[in-house]
This record gives C-alpha cells, structure tokens and sequence, in this order.
C-alpha cells in the first residue's frame, strides 16, 4: 500500500465517519421535527378559527353587541332579538337533544353526555330567562312572528338532527353556537364597558365565567372528535362552522332590522 493509498485510506475513513456522523445528525432533528410538528400541532377549531378570523369577528363583534357594550343600543332592537331569539332557543333543543344521542353512541367514557346534559339543562333555564325577560319589557312572546332569518337558521338546525349527521360535525356546530354567544356578551362586559343597567343581566347570562368554561368543555369534546375524524367529515364539520357563523352575523343583523 502506498502512503497515497495510506492518506486515502486515513480520509476515507474520515468522511465516511463524518457522513455517519451527519446522518446521525439529520435522523436526530427529523426525528426532532417529527415530534414538534405532533406536539404543536393545533387543533381543528383553532385552525378554523385562524382561517375564518375574519367572519368570526363579524359573528362575536356585531354592531349589535357594540352598540350593548357602548350603551347606544337601540331599545327596539333588544326587543326584536328577544323574541326572536326566544323562537331561535326553542329550535335548538331538538338540535341539541339529537347531538346528545349521537353522544351516547359514539362516546366512550359517557363524560360528553354529562356535558351535553348540562348544556340542555342550561337551555332550559334560557328558555324560563326569555320569559321573565320578556315579560320586563312588554314583548308577547306568543305573537312573535319568526323572520326569514331566523326560520333559515332553525331549519339549518333542523337538518342537522338527522342520524345521517355525522357527531364530530353535530359537535363542531354546538360548541360554535354556544361560543359566538359567550364571546360576543363576553367582550360586552370586558372593562370599560357602558351597558345599560338594564341589559347587564342578558351580558352576563352568556358572558360570565362559567359559561365559558362550559364552552370550552364543548370545543374540547369538538376537538377530540375531529382528531378522529375522516378527512370528509372535517370538511363537512368545517363548512357546518361556517355556516353557523354566516347565520349568527344574518341573525344580528335581522336584530338591528337589517335583514
Ligand atoms: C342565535 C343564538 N345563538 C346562540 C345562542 C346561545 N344559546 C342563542 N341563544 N341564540
């Protein structure tokens, strides 16, 4: 063997140790990268909610509730959405009652039923809040006659109880009904706020502390479901999102007499 040969010998060693060494490195951070890109993965509804910010805002920062949270509200406007609002509530009981089946059949451990129980029990309790509310400011809830928008949205409700409906998309549009209210009448009591003594009562029926972490039981239970879903049915679920919230901004916007 020449000293030629020697060195060649000696530097092939060392290249191929670096090479080694370099895919040692590289299987490392992938191996890194792999791992981080589970760990930070988001979750569905945050990823919806970062694609459709702007239409999110639409739905929870109306000039509806702008107008409750600076005080300029319209008196006629609350009375319109009271009723109409006591109409939408009585249709989103079947709704809620066909997501708690789907609950019991599809949910292993029976701790989201426990929540859709509590969420229907709430609903009950909204429905005796209409009436006592409406009677305070003279609004007949037995003449109270549904409007185009409100009926579109009850029969988009309607549709969804059907078995067909798969339970991560039934979930998906719970948890989104519920949380346009919470952080809409949430952002009414942030500081500074100007409500009128008399509609402080309806910002903290949805906005207080509870109802948001109820809320967040529900997008938990969304979550959980969507991470098992199929590739359809996420889409299904994430067009469902959306419709909710075209159909929360067509309500306000029914509410201020603008639809
Ligand atoms: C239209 C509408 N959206 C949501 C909620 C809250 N349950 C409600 N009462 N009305």
């Amino acid at each position: 063997m020449s000293h030629l040969d020697g060195d060649y010998l000696a530097s092939s060693k060392l290249s191929q140790n670096k090479i080694v060494k370099e895919k040692e490195d590289m299987e490392e951070s992938t191996k890194k990268a792999v791992t981080e890109g589970v760990d930070c993965k988001i979750p569905v509804t945050e990823a919806w909610m970062r694609k459709h910010r702007l239409l999110y805002d639409g739905a929870t920062r109306h000039t509806f509730i702008r107008s409750i949270r600076d005080g300029s509200v319209d008196f006629s406007s609350f009375k319109r959405w009271l009723g109409q609002d006591y109409i939408f509530v009585r249709s989103f009981v079947p709704f809620v009652a066909s997501t708690l089946v789907k609950s019991s059949k599809e949910s292993g451990d029976g701790l989201d039923m426990e929540v859709i129980l509590g969420g229907m029990a709430s609903l009950n309790d909204e429905i005796n809040w209409f009436k006592n509310e409406a009677s305070k400011f003279h609004v007949s809830l037995t003449s109270v006659v549904p409007q185009k928008a409100n009926i579109k949205y009850c029969r988009f409700l309607e549709n969804l109880t059907s078995s067909e409906v798969e339970y991560p998309v039934a979930i998906s549009v719970f948890w989104a009904i519920e949380a346009v209210y919470q952080e809409s009448f949430a952002h009414c009591l942030e500081e500074g706020h100007k409500i009128p003594e008399e509609l402080q009562e309806t910002c903290e029926r949805w906005g207080n502390e509870a109802f948001g972490t109820y809320c967040k039981s529900l997008r938990e239970i969304a979550d959980r479901c969507l991470q098992k879903a199929s590739p359809e049915v996420i889409s299904k679920a994430e067009v469902s999102f959306l419709s909710v919230l075209e159909h929360e901004v067509d309500f306000w916007n029914m509410s201020v007499g603008e639809a």
